[in-house]
């Protein structure tokens, strides 16, 4: 069974395929292909396990393959620069396609590569995580990491086509799995209490990769963010409501250097520790706090921060959060579990409540 959906962005809307044994599949291709020139954008551990299916799609094609390190510590401004390496190594012009063949690293990298590469060529997602099946893959984010900032280089470009095929789930490390779901969880807690209350009855099918329950909050999940992303490209308003947890997580991320936590894990915290300070602003129970808590623990994912980052460092990292306007720190909270907002109303008094108990 395969699902297509479209992400309505007029001139440049693009459809959404999620199935099995899509991944070879040279009719998804095909469509999306501005001439003969293809770039695999890659890395080491997924190149050797799907390379040769997508090339398989990809016949008489002129192909090349760039393949970077694998891991979060680098998504860097140096090895994003091998992509154009390889493609004016290949001649490749204005006119070539790019695949992002792997999880949302590669899929970020490459996506900006795209946007960049001779001021803008067109780019496939053909994601291989949950993670990246469910978020990173569709919408446009594309990007790098500094040092003292997550994503802080980058690009909207939206991809051509995205291809999640789930069968490529079948190798993906379980700790990697449980980072997805933090995303699934997510769509869950900023608007749909009924899908957070199936994935409350589902978790263990999902954990265990039963193929539907998979299926069902990988298409439920593209369908929320395809809605939001048509509705507000450009996060000038309710797309930031996809960072719920994302202001707490990315701080984690950048203390820990990148690559100790998985970006999956820190926003399992982050959207703990949104649930912690909404309690305390009184829109948020003390029970939809332990249910968030209870739902993000039986994904398989830590609540607790790391012992080591201090409420300051908390406050110095979050400092330069994408989503500060006019200086001001704006974070998404919750009135309820299935509600969320983005405020700028926060007492710092209560922030520094929740970071203070950030690592119980
Ligand atoms: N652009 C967006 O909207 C968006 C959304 C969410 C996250 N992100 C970004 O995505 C990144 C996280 O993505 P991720 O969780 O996919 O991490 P990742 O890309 O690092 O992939 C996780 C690990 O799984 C391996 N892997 C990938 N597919 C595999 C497969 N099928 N079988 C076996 N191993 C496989 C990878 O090589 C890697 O080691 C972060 O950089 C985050 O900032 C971007
Ligand atoms: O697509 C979005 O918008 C998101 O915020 C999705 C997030 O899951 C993702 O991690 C994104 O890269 C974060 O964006 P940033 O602007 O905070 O870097
Ligand atoms: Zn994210």
């Amino acid at each position: 069974m395969t699902w297509s959906l479209s992400v309505a962005l007029a001139e440049r809307a693009y459809p959404i395929h999620i199935g099995t044994g899509l991944i070879g599949d040279r009719d998804l291709y095909q469509p999306h292909l501005s001439s003969s020139q293809v770039m695999i954008v890659t890395n080491e551990t997924v190149g050797p396990l799907y390379r040769d299916a997508v090339l398989g799609a990809l016949e008489g094609y002129q192909v090349a393959e760039v393949v970077l390190p694998d891991g979060e510590q680098f998504k860097t401004l140096e090895v994003w620069n091998r992509i154009f390496d390889a493609l004016l190594q290949a001649r490749f012009g204005r006119d070539c396609t790019l695949i992002a063949l792997g999880g949302g690293v590669v899929g970020d990298m490459a996506g900006f590569a795209a946007a960049c590469y001779q001021r803008g060529v067109g780019f496939i997602q053909v994601p291989t995580t949950l993670l990246a099946q469910v978020d990173s893959s569709v919408g446009g984010k594309t990007g790098i990491n500094h040092p003292a900032g997550k994503n802080m280089i980058g690009a909207f470009h939206q991809p051509r086509a995205v291809i999640a095929d789930t069968a490529t789930l079948a190798t993906l490390p379980q700790r990697e799995l449980s980072a997805g779901l933090a995303e699934v969880i997510k769509y869950g807690l900023i608007r749909d209490d009924a899908f957070l209350s199936w994935l409350e009855a589902h978790m263990a099918e999902l954990l265990a990769r039963d193929p539907d329950a998979i299926a069902y909050v990988i298409r439920r999940s593209c369908e929320i963010k395809a809605e939001i992303v048509a509705a507000d490209e450009h996060e000038a308003g309710q797309r930031a409501l996809l960072n719920l947890g994302h202001t707490f997580g990315h701080a984690i991320e950048t203390a820990s250097g990148y690559g100790a936590w998985l970006h999956g894990e820190a926003v399992g915290v982050g959207m703990c520790l949104a649930a912690d300070l909404s309690m305390r602003l009184g829109w948020m129970t003390d029970t939809d706090l332990a249910r968030v808590r209870r739902l993000v623990t039986s994904a398989g994912l830590p609540t607790a921060a790391p012992a080591d980052l201090t409420p300051e460092q908390f406050m110095e990292h979050m400092s330069v959060d994408k989503k500060i306007q006019d200086g001001r720190l704006r974070l998404v909270l919750m009135r309820y579990p299935g509600e969320a907002l983005v405020t700028a109303d926060i007492d710092p008094d209560l922030l520094y409540a929740t970071l203070a108990v950030a690592s119980e």
